[in-house]
């Protein structure tokens, strides 16, 4: 199963309708992959915060139509990263993954259950999903999660108990936190036997320098591939049929005790 990180450079002199016409161009020149993977907020920046709302859309919007059509023309998965999401005008804003088939399809979304920022920016400008999603491909089951939710190894337990196998973690980690970030990737992987797609964002917005270092992780916590810090699409073979055997060879997920 062949996987393509696009770790996409957010500039802000870059118009969004310019990234998003550049990243649905990057999307279909990744077919012959299997699952295709943005970043989180690229069509704005993770840390734009005054976009947050005047650049929100539904998951109907124009963000989500081009990224459909990229899908089917590419003829691949898309993890189309996230969108900040406005359901309704006037209405709460999310942070909304987008999960796409190679028919065009929206399959399931995401909204981030962890919001970054304290007292500031996505915490207090952003609404948290309250839900767990798993997505059944052909060969893998993906849990997902987004940015800061690598924090929280409870909510990876839990998409593991609904039989995640691959865990996809779009992100806009900063560049002074990326040794948290390939940590944490890692330690997501070890401890769930799962195989980690962490995909990062490059270049610097709001003042924000983005850390890179996209990351692919295989169930026994080998780095696969990994990125530098600037654009780049990170591609690797991954072998679906490694999670059980990693989980058999090594039970460690059986010996739970608790919260189970
Ligand atoms: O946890 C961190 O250090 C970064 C998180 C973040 O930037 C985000 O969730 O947008």
């Amino acid at each position: 199963m062949r996987v393509s990180l696009i770790q996409l450079a957010v500039d802000p002199a870059e118009p969004v309708a310019a990234r998003r016409a550049r990243a649905a161009r990057l999307v279909r020149e990744q077919r012959g992959s299997d699952l295709v993977v943005l970043p989180e907020l690229w069509h704005i920046g993770a840390f734009a915060y005054e976009s947050f709302t005047r650049d929100a859309e539904t998951v109907e919007g124009p963000t989500a139509r081009a990224m459909a059509e990229a899908a089917r023309d590419a003829g691949v998965w898309l993890h189309a990263g996230s969108i900040a999401e406005r359901p309704e005008p006037g209405g709460p804003v999310f942070n909304t993954s987008l999960v796409l088939s190679p028919a065009g399809e929206l399959v399931r979304t995401y909204r981030k259950i962890h919001r970054f920022g304290f007292d500031r920016g996505e915490a207090v400008l952003m609404s948290a999903g309250t839900e767990i999603v798993t997505v059944d491909l052909p060969a893998t089951t993906l849990g997902l999660a987004t940015c800061y939710d690598l924090r929280f190894p409870e909510l990876f337990r839990a998409l593991v108990d609904e039989g995640a196998t691959t865990l996809v973690v779009p992100a806009g980690w900063p560049e002074r936190r990326r040794e948290h970030w390939s940590l944490l990737a890692r330690a997501r992987a070890v401890e769930n036997q799962s195989y980690v797609l962490a995909c990062g964002t490059a270049g610097t917005h709001a003042g924000v320098r983005q850390a890179g270092h996209s990351v692919v992780v295989d169930p026994w916590g080998t780095v696969l591939a990994e990125a530098g810090p600037d654009e780049e699409v990170l591609t690797a073979e991954l072998d679906p049929a490694e999670v059980a055997k990693v989980r058999e060879e090594f039970p460690a997920l059986k010996d739970r005790v608790l919260g189970r």
